[in-house]
């Protein structure tokens, strides 16, 4: 076809297809409103029609869960009809449950968003009971509750007298699709639940309750957290050991279900943590504490306004749930967290290269904090001070506002004073949620729950590869900051510790027994950052930790000979061992004082001398490729000359993806557990073969952890390497701090069958668990 030919016939067709585009948009437009139409009167049928289909439909077809495939077995059938049922809800019939009315939307207030000022608030008492011991408990806690809630200070809140509510007979809509509206002006303007549940493996009011919980949460109508107007809420769960012994088995599952789903209902606001008790056996005891707490939190509520820091919704609206990056007293662990943080300091003003350098950029401090009389000390150099050093104003080691300060907060750190820090450690946590404690719990029974660790100084005169604080904390050779008083350390740490520890109470898992009985310190971990004996007063702040009945672990970094020489009696006393000769110690602990060496071995010297008066330990961290090679000969040199009590062996940790920086450390140093299994078992042979008397005692294969214990601390064949702590105070307060009294006089029972060698070492009563939280098969 010619071109012209081609535009003539283009021209001829122009109204036709014009024609033909009005048509195809009329039509269009005329489908449109058709669908539009269907649609809206889809979405009115399905919001003003009750949800007896979609229910129905659930029941018959189950939601797939295991539950719903046996509760439609013909066994439970069988077990329904020999076990009376729970008292149903006087609205509930069998089958579908009916929901009748339009569905009540959210329509209160979320808590956040509540108006100041005082407020009425009212704690609302959940339960059902089938043979009526959880109705009886739930009388004697109201009482409780009233009576304790009666004696609290004046507060901003007023908290009304605790209601009953029997979970047959309310209505689930008026209460857990969203909390009650106020029915009179004066009533009640905000609402805390405390629910108290037995569980049954049969069907009862639970399974409707739980039902209704999980509904409502998914139920695209109304918001998955409608019930975050609450204040807070608790669950306390009745069960029976004997035939559930433990929670894998179905002890207090439903009560698990009811914490579980309720706190998706309200936005995670567990308020206190989850309490589990049977009434055959430990009842009374789970219950108090869970009373004890609930109350605590209620006063909390009534005086402050607020359920404090850590329960989101409260004034902070993250939970602390993350663990923490620091390891087995922080130690042994290296990650990449080092780069970030020099990223960071770059972008500070002070542009600190080195934290050595953390005086030229340090604010004049004047003065201690809370107006305590600074005090300089030279404690590691006996040369007289210069005439330019007496010039020098005495500084802060880690002032607020300096960049040490933010990063060492920002990893977690409670910075007490100017020179102190607490850090709850990864261990406590576990603990607090039956997941594990730390290998101490293993070989000398320390429950990490109730174990504090801290230090009274941040400052190190190391810069140990693997210790991922390096660039972070200040290091110096001699003690040139300002001295905090030890009363104000001791109290502030204990502060700190006890926040933090309040911070995790409504995370998921947390037990409430545990929790309650973490509010009471036993143990002090004195080997956080820093070097506990640099602190001038170290032995004053000993002195009031175990004036407290805190057993005290202090690890020292061999380097500081005089001051080890001084120390008074502390429960367990640690010198770290990184290489076993002057090469290997250079390299791996890259020490500040020129004479590293011959402190090392002075250090050593005073450990053997100590060990008839106290338990004495050698540290080694393992990194394949500094420590280890070659290197057994010349360990089994230094447990010679020291002659510690024990030796633990333990392998570096890495929690990072990539090198520690400026180390050049990565995963390739970090040994197997077999490794470092091999490793003792070459230490134990020579140790035996120069006649030392040694032996490998426990095991802990979750931390790569292996101790060999002094031949003394085996009785009969059986090993003895926990500790006595009630024994060691007494001593203690007998004998005086500088008392005569040997190791072996509180020397604790026998070590636990599972945490000898060969058996792995983990507490049977814990739950292991991968590190997205799933069971792990011991
Ligand atoms: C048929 C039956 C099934 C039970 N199932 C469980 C269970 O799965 N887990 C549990 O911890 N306790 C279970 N229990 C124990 C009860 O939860 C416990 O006795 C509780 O105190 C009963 O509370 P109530 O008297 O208020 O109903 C069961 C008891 C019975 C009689
Ligand atoms: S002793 Fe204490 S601080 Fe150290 S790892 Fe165990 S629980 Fe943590």
């Amino acid at each position: 076809m010619g071109f012209e030919r081609w535009v003539y016939e283009l021209q001829a067709a122009r109204p036709v297809a014009y024609i033909i585009d009005v048509w195809h948009l009329y039509r269009t437009s005329i489908l449109l409103t058709t669908f539009g139409i269907l649609v809206s009167a889809y979405i009115y049928l399905l919001l003003t029609t009750d949800r007896e289909y979609s229910v129905a439909l659930r029941n018959t077809y189950g939601d797939g869960s295991e539950k719903s495939r046996e509760a439609s077995s013909p066994q439970t059938v069988t077990e329904k009809s020999s076990v009376p049922l729970l008292k149903q809800p006087s609205t509930t019939t069998n089958g579908p449950r009916r929901i009748k009315g339009e569905l009540r939307r959210p329509d209160v207030k979320k808590s956040e968003d509540l108006p100041q000022g005082p407020r009425r608030v009212q704690p609302l008492i959940f339960f059902s009971s089938l043979t009526g011991s959880t109705e009886r408990t739930v009388k004697g806690f109201t009482e409780s509750l009233g009576a304790l809630l009666k004696q609290k200070p004046e507060g901003e809140h007023v908290i009304l007298e605790p209601k009953i509510l029997d979970l047959t007979e309310v209505d689930y809509d008026e209460y857990f699709i969203s909390p009650p509206k106020p029915a009179e002006p004066s009533g009640p303007e905000a609402y805390i639940y405390l629910l108290i549940v037995p569980s049954y493996n049969i069907d009862t009011i639970n399974d409707n309750f739980l039902e209704h919980l999980r509904e409502t949460h998914n139920d695209f109508r109304i918001d998955t957290a409608p019930l975050s107007g609450l204040l807070g809420y608790s669950v306390f769960g009745l069960g029976d050991r004997e035939g559930w012994p433990s929670e894998e088995e179905g002890f207090c599952f439903q009560a698990k279900e009811v914490d579980k789903w309720m706190a998706k209902l309200t936005g995670r606001k567990r308020a206190y943590p989850l309490g589990m008790g049977d009434p055959k056996r430990d009842m009374k005891e789970r219950l108090d504490e869970w009373t004890e707490g609930v109350k605590d939190m209620i006063s909390l509520l009534a005086e402050t306004g607020s359920l404090g820091e850590g329960v989101p919704g409260s004034g902070d609206a993250v939970e602390s749930d993350d663990e923490s990056v620091s390891g087995d007293d922080g130690e042994v662990v290296f990650e990449d967290e080092t780069v970030e943080l020099k990223r960071s300091k770059k972008n500070q003003s002070g542009n600190l290269e080195d934290v050595e350098d953390l005086g030229k950029i340090m604010k004049s401090s004047g003065g201690g904090q809370n107006g305590t009389a600074p005090i300089a000390v030279d404690f590691t150099t006996y040369s007289k001070p210069t005439k330019k050093s007496q010039a020098q104003t005495v500084k802060e080691m880690v002032p607020q506002n300096s960049p040490t300060y933010n990063s060492l907060t920002k990893q977690g750190y409670t910075i007490v004073g100017s020179h102190s820090g607490v850090k709850i450690c990864r261990w406590t946590k576990s603990a607090l949620r039956g997941r594990g404690s730390c290998y101490k719990f293993s070989f000398y029974g320390i429950a990490s729950h109730q174990c504090m660790e801290t230090t009274p100084s941040l400052s190190c005169s190391n810069k140990c590869v693997f210790c991922w604080r390096h660039g972070t904390n200040p290091v110096g050779t001699t003690w040139r900051w300002v001295v905090d008083p030890p009363e104000l350390i001791f109290d502030g740490v204990k502060a700190g510790h006890y926040k933090k520890i309040k911070m995790l109470r409504g995370v998921p898992g947390v037990r409430a027994e545990r929790f309650a009985e973490a509010m009471r310190i036993r143990h002090c971990a004195l080997s956080l950052v820093g070097e506990p004996i640099f602190y001038p007063h170290i032995n004053e702040f000993l002195g009031m930790l175990h004036a407290e009945r805190i057993s005290s672990f202090l690890v020292c970094n061999a380097q500081h000979p005089d001051q080890l020489a001084a120390l008074k009696a502390v429960t367990q006393l640690y010198v770290s061992i990184d290489a076993s000769n002057k090469e290997s110690l250079r390299k791996i602990d890259r020490p500040l004082h020129r004479d590293f060496w011959e402190r090392f071995q002075r250090c050593l010297d005073i450990l053997r001398e100590k060990r008839f008066k106290q338990r004495t330990v050698f540290r080694l961290t393992l990194v394949k490729g500094f420590n280890v090679d070659d290197e057994v000969e010349g360990y089994a040199d230094l447990v010679e000359r020291g002659l510690p009590c024990f030796v633990e062996i333990k392998g570096v940790t890495y929690c990072g993806t990539s090198s520690s920086a400026g180390a050049g450390l990565s995963m390739a140093n970090v040994p197997f557990y077999a490794e470092v299994q091999e490793f003792v078992e070459a230490l134990s042979r020579r140790l035996n073969e120069r006649g030392l008397g040694y032996g490998i005692a426990a095991e802990h294969a979750h931390s790569c952890c292996v101790l060999i214990a002094s031949e003394r601390f085996n009785k009969n064949g059986k090993w003895h390497t926990k500790i006595d702590y009630q024994r060691f105070f007494e001593l203690l307060e007998e004998r005086g701090a500088d008392g005569d009294w040997t190791p072996e006089e509180y020397m604790g029972e026998e070590t636990p069958e599972w945490a000898t060698w060969g058996n792995g070492g983990f507490d049977p009563r814990d739950q292991r668990v991968d590190r997205k939280g799933r069971p792990i098969e011991a």
